[in-house]
C-alpha cells in the first residue's frame, strides 16, 4: 500500500508496528513522533521510521493512517487533541492500548468528519520498553484484537491490510468483552506479580539470604513485575472496575485457602492444588496467548570457561537470535544447565538441531 503512516509513541509496540508496516509496504512513508527526542533519534537511526517530526500537528497533516502507541491514559488525552486538529480526509486512526472501553468512549467524539477510529490491541509484547526492544517478529501468530465501532466495516479491512506485516491473527471483539477478558489473563496477573514481589521485599530486611533464594523460580514467576510502571499504572486505572471485581473474587478465594489451613483440611488443600493443575495442564501450549510464551531450550554444559560463548557463537553464525540466556545451576560437582530463550518456536527448533549436530552437549526442550 502507498500512503503516509504516522506513529505516535516510538516504544516497543509503536516501533514493532512501524517495522512491520515498512517491511510489508515499502512504498509507504512511515513518520514517527515521541515525547522523548532521544527515542525519535534512535528510531530513525535503527530505521524503524523513515523520519520523525517535532510536533504531532506536523505528523497528522497528510497522514492516511495514524497509530497511537502510547500509555493508555496518554492515548486518551491524545485522542482529545487529535479531535482539535485538522486531519486528512478519510484518515484511519488506531491505537495499541491494552484497555479499550475508555479509549473507545473518548474516540466516539473523533468519529465522523470522514475520520474513522478503530481500537486495536496486539496481544504480544514483553516486559521490556523502548524502541531498542522493537522487533519485526513481535506479533507473529499473536492475537491482535480490534474494536471497530461498526463490525464488517470496510475500513477495518483496510487497517488489517496496513497491519498485514505483523503476521498477527485479527479478531474483532466489543470493548467491554475485551476489557473483561484481558483483566483476567493479563492485567490481574500483573497486579499479583507486583504484589508477590512486594511480599518478598518486605521480608528482605529480616532474611538477608532471601534475595539469593528468590533468584530462580520466584524470579521466573514474577517476570512481568519488571514491566514499565507507567504503562501498568495507566492500564490499572483504565481497567479499574474489572480489577476491583477480580480482587474481590481473589480475596474470597484466598479466604477459603486460609480457612482450609486454619482447620487443617488436607483434602481441601489437595483439591485446591489438583483442580488448578488440571485446568492449567489443559491450556494450549503452542500459539501466543495474551502473555506470550517463551520458547526455551535447555543445554547441559560442563562448568568450564568459554563453553557459553562457544554455544552463542554457533547460534550467531547461523543468524539465530536469542532473547534471553541464563545458567540455571552451576556448581562444581554437577553440570550447569543453560536456558536459552528464543522469540519463536521455529528459532528454537533450528537452534536445537544445530546444537545437537555441532556440539557434544545434551540439548532438550523441558
Ligand atoms: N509492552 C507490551 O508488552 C504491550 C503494550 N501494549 C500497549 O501499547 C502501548 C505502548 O506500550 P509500549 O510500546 O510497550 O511502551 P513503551 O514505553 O515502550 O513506549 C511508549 C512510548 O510512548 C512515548 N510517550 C509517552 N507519552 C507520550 C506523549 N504524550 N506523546 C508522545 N509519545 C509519548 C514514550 O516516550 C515511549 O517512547 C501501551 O498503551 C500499552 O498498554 C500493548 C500490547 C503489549
Ligand atoms: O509478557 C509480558 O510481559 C506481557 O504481559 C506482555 C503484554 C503486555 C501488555 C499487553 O497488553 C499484552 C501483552
Amino acid at each position: 500500500m502507498k500512503g503516509n503512516v504516522f506513529v505516535i509513541g516510538l516504544g516497543l509496540i509503536g516501533g514493532s508496528i512501524a517495522l512491520a508496516i515498512k517491511k510489508e509496504h515499502p512504498e509507504a512513508k512511515v513518520t514517527g513522533y515521541d515525547a522523548k527526542l532521544e527515542e525519535m533519534k534512535m528510531a530513525k537511526a535503527l530505521m524503524v521510521v523513515d523520519d520523525y517530526v517535532e510536533t504531532i500537528q506536523d505528523g497528522v497533516r497528510g497522514a492516511d493512517l495514524i497509530i497511537l502507541a502510547t500509555p493508555v491514559l496518554v492515548t486518551e488525552k491524545l485522542i482529545g487533541q487529535l479531535g482539535q486538529m485538522e486531519l486528512k480526509e478519510n484518515v484511519i486512526i488506531t491505537d495499541t492500548g491494552s484497555t479499550k472501553e475508555s479509549i473507545m468512549a473518548k474516540a466516539q467524539r473523533l468519529a465522523g468528519n470522514n475520520t474513522v477510529f478503530i481500537g486495536g490491541h496486539p496481544m504480544a509484547g514483553s516486559h521490556k520498553s523502548g524502541v531498542t526492544a522493537a522487533s519485526l517478529s513481535l506479533f507473529e501468530n499473536a492475537f491482535y484484537l480490534l474494536t471497530p465501532f461498526h463490525e464488517q466495516d470496510q475500513r477495518t479491512e483496510e487497517l488489517k491490510q496496513w497491519l498485514k506485516g505483523t503476521k498477527a491473527n485479527f479478531i474483532t471483539v466489543s470493548p467491554e468483552m475485551h476489557d473483561e477478558m484481558v483483566a483476567v489473563i493479563s492485567h490481574f496477573p500483573h497486579v499479583i506479580a507486583a504484589s508477590l514481589v512486594h511480599l518478598v521485599k518486605d521480608a528482605d530486611a529480616e532474611y538477608p539470604l532471601l534475595k539469593r533464594l528468590a533468584a530462580g523460580g520466584f524470579r521466573d514467576i514474577t517476570r512481568i513485575a519488571s514491566s514499565s510502571p507507567q504503562m501498568w499504572a495507566d492500564i490499572s486505572c483504565g481497567n479499574r472496575e474489572n480489577l476491583i471485581r477480580l480482587l474481590d473474587r481473589w480475596a474470597k478465594n484466598l479466604q477459603e485457602v486460609k480457612k482450609a489451613l486454619a482447620d487443617n483440611k488436607y483434602e481441601l488443600l489437595h483439591r485446591f492444588y489438583a483442580e488448578a493443575k488440571q485446568y492449567r495442564d489443559c491450556l494450549p501450549i503452542s500459539g501466543s496467548g495474551a502473555i506470550p510464551s517463551f520458547y526455551d531450550l535447555f543445554v547441559d554444559i560442563p562448568d568450564v570457561p568459554g563453553v557459553v560463548s562457544q554455544i552463542t557463537n554457533k547460534l550467531a553464525e547461523k543468524g539465530i537470535s536469542i532473547t534471553n540466556i541464563r545458567i540455571l545451576e552451576a556448581r562444581e560437582d554437577i553440570y550447569g544447565v543453560l536456558r536459552i530463550s528464543f522469540r519463536s518456536e521455529n528459532d528454537r527448533d533450528l537452534a536445537m538441531n544445530l546444537l545437537k549436530k555441532e556440539t557434544p552437549h545434551e540439548v532438550y526442550i523441558q
